[in-house]
């Protein structure tokens, strides 16, 4: 496992680029099994999870052009479902959340689907019945290994549409039923459907392909389905979450940073909420400037002065996944936050890390956590850590950034794992940074 050095402290200055966004990619790139024609996808960030599941296409049988660093060719005309049988799938299936996605496309072109559970961050229980009730509702046969932890799913005789009410608004499990559902036959209604901009674009993607969708950016999607899919090009936003990241980031270094080509309609409530610590950003056509806050940021409180709560919740909400960045950068904002977990019970353990560093927190419970800002009137100090997962190993690299003194980040493939050379943007921006061993 790799390890970052920084050298924390040092103002950034330039532009960004940020890379294709990890979710969509893992959604867009199972889609692939759909058709027998060849499907384009650009923009696909090159980085672990992502390639991870390439790979797992490839050895499904897909066959794979690479056209540059960011763009491929897929073409599922000869599927070798054995595969799905073997050892090498068990290992390959379970080492990455996304591979959970192509099991509604297997299931729906080819009767069956299996995949063993699926790993992704360890951030709490991450349960698969969503998915599962889903295709159950499509008329499939479901069953489960405990001692095997293995899920497979088949239905000989094709799928029929249907009407469901979703358990919860699962990103995943919406994707994974949709995809199953566009080759049923009939309707299928999918109500408390999940409508992240991850899910629109599967959406559109899908209806580029034939496919029948109405209700896309809702919570209610109707799917007419249809026999077959062709083949199609799609490109993938930017990663809505690396920008998070990057404005998160500006602000706690106190850097002048731009992040070019945002794709701003689709990143929702995120510039509002990160507006709600007091940082300050301009829409500059589609980029996003923010300047250096060298006088601090200042969190805002309710109308009747009481303390903020920035808390999680299924799109147009705020994702859970920027939540880590958000604690991160309150440490130094004036004033205090109450960061709130709804979604994940395991995924504030990293703020031990921050206050050894010296940054003042109550973790309350699990979900919960009260942030009182230093106001950049004591800087974090730098220290020796491990990335548990990958949003808090961002945020863990965000704080080693503006720490003093040199910091070091073990286990940094939680980083890697969504963050396309991380090390290497930053160094362009002026951050002294190292990959060791
Ligand atoms: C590969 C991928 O796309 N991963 C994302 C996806 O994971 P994933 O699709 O696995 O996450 P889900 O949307 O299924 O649910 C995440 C967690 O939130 C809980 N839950 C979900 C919906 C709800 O209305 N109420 C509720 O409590 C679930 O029980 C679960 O513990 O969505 C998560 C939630 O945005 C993100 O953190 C992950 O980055
Ligand atoms: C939790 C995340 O990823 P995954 O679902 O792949 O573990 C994330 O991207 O923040």
């Amino acid at each position: 496992m790799g390890t970052f050095k920084i050298e924390g402290g040092i103002p950034l200055q330039g532009e960004v680029q940020p890379q294709g966004a990890k979710n969509e990619a893992l959604q867009v790139l199972c889609a692939v099994l759909l058709t027998s024609e060849k499907v384009t996808i650009s923009n696909i960030p090159d980085i672990i999870d992502v390639n991870k599941l390439i790979t797992l296409l490839g050895n499904l049988g897909v066959k794979i052009e690479k056209l540059d660093r960011n763009t491929y060719t897929f073409q599922a005309d000869n599927v070798d479902l054995d595969y799905l049988k073997s050892d090498a799938f068990r290992e390959e299936g379970k080492s990455l959340r996304g591979s959970i996605m192509i099991v509604g496309p297997l299931l729906a072109r080819f009767g069956q689907g299996y995949i063993p559970k699926p790993g992704g961050d360890k951030i709490g229980r991450r349960r698969l019945d969503t998915h599962f009730d889903g295709f159950i509702n499509l008329g499939a046969t479901f069953r489960y290994n405990r001692e095997e932890y293995f899920y497979g799913v088949e239905a000989p005789n094709g799928l029929k549409g249907a009407y469901m009410l979703l358990d919860e608004a699962s990103v995943t499990g919406t994707a994974n039923i949709l995809m199953a559902a566009v080759l049923a036959e009939g309707t299928t209604t999918i109500y408390n459907a999940a409508c992240e901009p991850y899910i629109q674009q599967l959406c559109d993607m899908l209806v580029a392909m034939g496919a029948n969708i109405s209700g896309i950016g809702s919570n209610l999607l109707v799917i007419n389905g249809v026999q077959e899919l062709r083949g199609c090009e799609h490109r993938i936003l930017p990663d809505m979450i690396e920008i998070g990241s990057w404005i998160g980031l500006a602000a706690m270094t106190r850097s002048e940073i731009t992040i070019k080509n945002v794709s701003w309609d689709s990143l929702g409530i995120i510039p509002t909420a990160f507006g709600k610590l007091g940082i300050r950003m301009e829409k500059r056509n589609d980029d996003i400037y923010i300047p250096a806050h060298t006088n601090g940021y200042e969190i805002q409180n309710y109308i009747d002065g009481s303390i903020l709560t920035m808390a999680d919740a299924p799109w147009p909400g705020l994702t859970p996944d920027l939540l880590s960045i958000i604690l991160v950068v309150a440490t130094q904002a004036r004033g205090e936050v109450l960061i709130h977990q709804k979604m994940f019970e395991s995924r504030l353990f990293f703020v031990d890390k921050l206050i050894d560093m010296g940054a003042k927190i109550i973790l309350c419970d699990p979900h919960r956590a009260v942030i009182i800002g230093h106001d950049f009137k004591s800087q974090l100090k730098a220290t020796k850590m491990t990335s548990p997962d990958i949003r808090a190993g961002i945020s863990l690299l965000i704080a080693a950034l503006s720490a003093k003194g040199i910091s070091v980040i073990q286990n940094i493939d939680q980083i890697d794992r969504g963050y396309e050379d991380i090390d290497i943007r930053l160094k362009a921006l002026g951050a002294k940074i190292e990959r060791v061993d």
